[in-house]
């Protein structure tokens, strides 16, 4: 069990297709016209792990599902940690890192196969200073997710996704108490979201 917080590490989380990569990028803008030092980045990451999981994603690897999990973790850790473009170090500098989904989408989607406190085990990694997590029912995150018209990764599909979601709210409701938590209603419009959670952001920086 990891109680430390990360400073200045802002996560976003939700059911695929819920809107979390438009948000993370309207939100690192947001930032940088306040002019604060902001990067962003997502997992699974661009990295060398990361390029695994999506082969997994993707059906061009088969494993299982406990050593998906522990890949997931790797990447984290790998995110997290790396030397060169290691988040951790980065907020250190007095950056924030704003990150598409992190540890909560292992407990909500890897549990559905893994033992939940397996899962946790694996993941004792610092929690973020605020999670929003972006509330979209299964249907209509299935819609967008046909919208784009490719082909459906691993975990997208209605049965699943709705254990998914059954599990990122245990996640949130027994997550650190020490971070900050914004619930959205991600089904109102881009701009709706993107504003209240501007909102909420600079309420508890005291940009306003
Ligand atoms: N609030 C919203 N209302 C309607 N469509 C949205 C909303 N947010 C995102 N979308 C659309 O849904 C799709 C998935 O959004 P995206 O930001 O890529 O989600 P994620 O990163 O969570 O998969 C995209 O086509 C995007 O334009
Ligand atoms: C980070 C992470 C993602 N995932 C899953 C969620 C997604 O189905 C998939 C890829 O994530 P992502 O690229 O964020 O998908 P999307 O843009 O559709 O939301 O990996 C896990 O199962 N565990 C994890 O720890």
């Amino acid at each position: 069990m990891n109680s430390s917080i990360l400073k200045n590490f802002i996560v976003f989380e939700g059911l695929d297709g819920c809107g979390k990569s438009s948000q993370v990028k309207i939100l690192a803008n947001h930032l940088e016209n306040l002019n604060k030092k902001v990067a962003f980045s997502c997992e699974p990451t661009d990295g060398p792990i990361g390029r695994m999981v999506r082969d997994v994603l993707q059906h061009r690897i088969k494993t299982t599902p406990k050593a998906l999990a522990l890949l997931y973790s790797a990447d984290r850790e790998d995110h997290l940690f790396n030397a060169h473009h290691g988040i951790f170090y980065s907020t250190q500098e007095g950056r924030f890192e704003i990150s598409d989904r992190y540890f909560y989408s292992s407990l909500a989607y890897q549990s559905v196969n893994v033992d939940y406190d397996y899962v946790k085990e694996i993941n004792s990694f610092p929690s973020p200073e605020i999670l929003i997590y972006i509330d979209v029912p299964v249907d209509i995150c299935l819609k967008r997710i046909d919208k784009r018209g490719e082909e459906k990764e691993l975990f997208e599909k209605k049965e699943f996704l709705v254990k998914v979601e059954k599990n990122f709210k245990f996640a949130i409701q027994n997550c650190n108490p020490a971070t900050k938590v914004l619930v959205v209603d991600g089904t109102k419009t881009i701009a709706e979201i993107a504003k209240e959670i501007e909102h909420f952001i600079d309420e508890h920086y005291g940009f306003i």
